[in-house]
Formats: structure tokens, sequence, C-alpha cells
């Protein structure tokens, strides 16, 4: 059973995830290398706690008791007694390979061992992995982790399924929304899906077929507002299988299918309009700095959360 996770890399990622957990009553090891990043990550913690009580998304648990559950620790070899790894540090391969190996030689026997990785193939990150390779996993979370549902599991080619069950009944119990990729694919399954809405949504800027503003609303007015209470196959059992098999007849020609680089990206990178992070990316972020913005989105995000969790019948 798991009691005690541990968390590897205290970043965007890393402290959503340890939050999840404290605040539903797991203990976590978070653990960077830079001392910097564990402070961030802990005054991040305080703030969430008290907008997730302002946006009334409170937590049984008084915040002194969910931060007693917290340890903060830039040695690895702190968590060698957890139960559960979630390994979230940079997104580089050589880098996850390297910890999967102080893993592999420093947790205990039953460890479960995972990777948040966004576009890396467990397969690769395991390569040197042989104490735990029937406990190592994928588990990738959605930014916010603190807010955002989905878990993404993939097993390893040795992965025993009590493993499996181990993590899936952990992540439903502090309120995720698992899915199980049943093939490894680099994305798995909703970057891939995610990564293909971009791909025709650039397209159609690019074509100067639709303004920033007008490609925003057509998402969030539409799919995305039927999305937020029903996966894709419902809409289409809404909409008539026979409709829609017409209109992909139809469409599928006239969609975007090119491996494309966009200009409309790339001219803002080249001029370090790189998002909300410099203030501009395909719209402007003025003078109130990245944390202003990103909690401004989260609040929104955790009205939804409760919206979700009343349609799902969640907690
Ligand atoms: N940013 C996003 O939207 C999402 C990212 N991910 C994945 O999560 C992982 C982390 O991404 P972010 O949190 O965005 O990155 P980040 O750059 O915000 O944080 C990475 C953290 O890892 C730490 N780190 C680097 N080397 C380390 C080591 N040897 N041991 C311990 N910590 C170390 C860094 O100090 C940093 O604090 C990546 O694999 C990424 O692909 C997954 C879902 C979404
Ligand atoms: O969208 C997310 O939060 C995740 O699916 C990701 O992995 C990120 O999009 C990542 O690919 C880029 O930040």
């Amino acid at each position: 059973m798991i009691q005690k996770v541990g968390v590897i890399g205290a970043g965007t990622m890393g402290f959503g995830i340890a939050f999840q957990f404290i605040t539903n009553g797991i203990p976590v090891v978070l653990q960077d290398i830079k001392e910097e990043s564990l402070n961030l990550a802990k005054e991040k913690i305080k703030t969430y706690l008290t907008i997730f009580r302002e946006e009334e998304k409170s937590f049984k648990d008084s915040d002194e008791g969910i931060f007693d559950r917290l340890t903060l620790s830039t040695s690895i070899q702190e968590v060698a007694d957890c139960d559960l790894v979630i390994e979230s540090a940079t997104e580089n391969l050589e880098l996850k390979q390297k910890i999967f190996r102080q893993l592999d030689e420093i947790c205990a026997e039953h460890a479960i061992l995972t990777s948040n990785t966004s576009s890396l193939k467990l397969t690769d990150i395991i390569r040197d992995v042989e104490k735990h390779k029937d406990q190592v996993m994928l588990t990738h979370f959605f930014n916010p982790a603190h807010i955002v549902p989905l878990v993404e599991l993939l097993k390893g080619p040795e992965t025993n399924q009590e493993s499996y069950d181990e993590v899936n009944a952990l992540m439903e119990k502090v309120g995720k929304v698992t899915i199980e990729v049943r093939k490894e694919k680099p994305g798995l399954v909703a970057n891939r899906i995610q990564t293909a809405l971009a791909r025709e949504a650039l397209s159609l800027l690019e074509e100067g077929v639709v303004s920033e503003k007008d490609l925003e609303s057509a998402i969030f007015a539409g799919p995305g507002f039927r999305f937020a209470t029903s996966g894709l196959l419902k809409i289409m059992d809404f909409g008539g299988l026979d409709v829609w098999d017409i209109v992909m007849e139809q469409l599928q020609p006239e969609i975007e299918s090119n491996v494309c680089s966009f200009s409309v990206i790339k001219e803002k990178t080249e001029q370090g309009h790189l998002g909300v992070k410099a203030s501009k990316g395909f719209f402007e972020y003025p003078g109130k700095g990245l944390d202003h913005y990103v909690i401004e989105r989260d609040r929104s995000l955790i009205q939804q959360l409760k919206t979700f969790d009343k349609v799902q019948g969640g907690n």
C-alpha cells in the first residue's frame, strides 16, 4: 500500500503534484537539487492553500496539518523509504535515466518508480533499471497538476498489474481522473490530441482564416465548452454517428495534415515573445508578472473544478 510519496523535481509540475498529495492526506518528500526551487515550491503551496480557501474549495485539514506532511530535501536519499516516487525533473532523457538509476539503487524493493514526462518514452527512461523494472510506470499529470484532474498511466513492458492497480487506486483516492494508456506512444493520448488540435488551429491562424481572439473563442466557447462535461465520443453519439461519418470523410482531406513549423510561433519565439513568462506571446500580459496571470488562470480553473466535481460526481 502506498503510504508515502517521493516527488523528484520541485518545478512547475512537481510543486503541484506534491500539493495534490499532501492536501489529500498523503505524506510527501519533495526533492530538488536547487534549494531555491524547494523554497519557491513551499511558498507556492502556502499561496495555493489560501487561494483554494478563497475560492471556497478548501481542504478538511488545517494548513499546519497539511504542511506537516511535507518534507523538502536537496538529497535524493530522502526518498529512499517512499512507496512511490514520481520523477518530475527537467525534460531531458539523460537526466531522467540518471535519476532512475539512482532510484533503482536506493529505493526499497517494493517501491514503484514513475515519470511525469511529457514526450519521452518510458522504455528509454528506464533503460538501466534492473531491481524495479516490474514496478515502473508513466504517471503523466496535466498543468496545473494540483487542479487539472487527468493523470495518464502507462505500464512498462515488465510492470506488474499490482503496481499499476496501486498507483491507480492512489490517484483516484486523491481526486485525480486516470486513464490507462495501453500502448507506448510518444505523447501518450491527451498530448497527441492536443497537438493535433494545435496543428489545425495554428494552420488556420497562419492562413489568416481567423484572428487570435476569435480562435480562442472558437475553442473555449465551442468544442471546449462541451469538452468540459463530456469527451469526443459522447459528442459524436449526440451528433449522430451517421452525420459524423459523412463529416469525417468530407473534412479530413481539408484539414492540416503536414508536419509543419508554424511562422506564427517561430517569429514570436525569435522576437522573445515567449508567452506569459515574457509578458507577450499571442496576447500581451502587461507588467504584473507571471504569478499574477497564473493565479488569475488558476482561480478560474478552480471554479471549473468545482463544477467538474459536481457534474462528474467527484469529491
Ligand atoms: N510544464 C508542463 O506544462 C508539463 C510538464 N510535464 C513534465 O514534467 C517534468 C517537469 O517539467 P516542469 O515542472 O515544467 O519543469 P521545471 O523546469 O519547471 O522544473 C524542473 C525541476 O527539476 C529540477 N531538477 C533538475 N535536475 C534535477 C535532479 N537531478 N534532481 C532533482 N531535481 C532536478 C530543477 O531544479 C527544476 O526545479 C518534465 O518531464 C515535463 O515534460 C508534464 C506535464 C506538463
Ligand atoms: O498540457 C499539459 O499540461 C501536458 O499535457 C503537457 O505535457 C504539456 O503540454 C507539455 O507538453 C508542454 O508544456
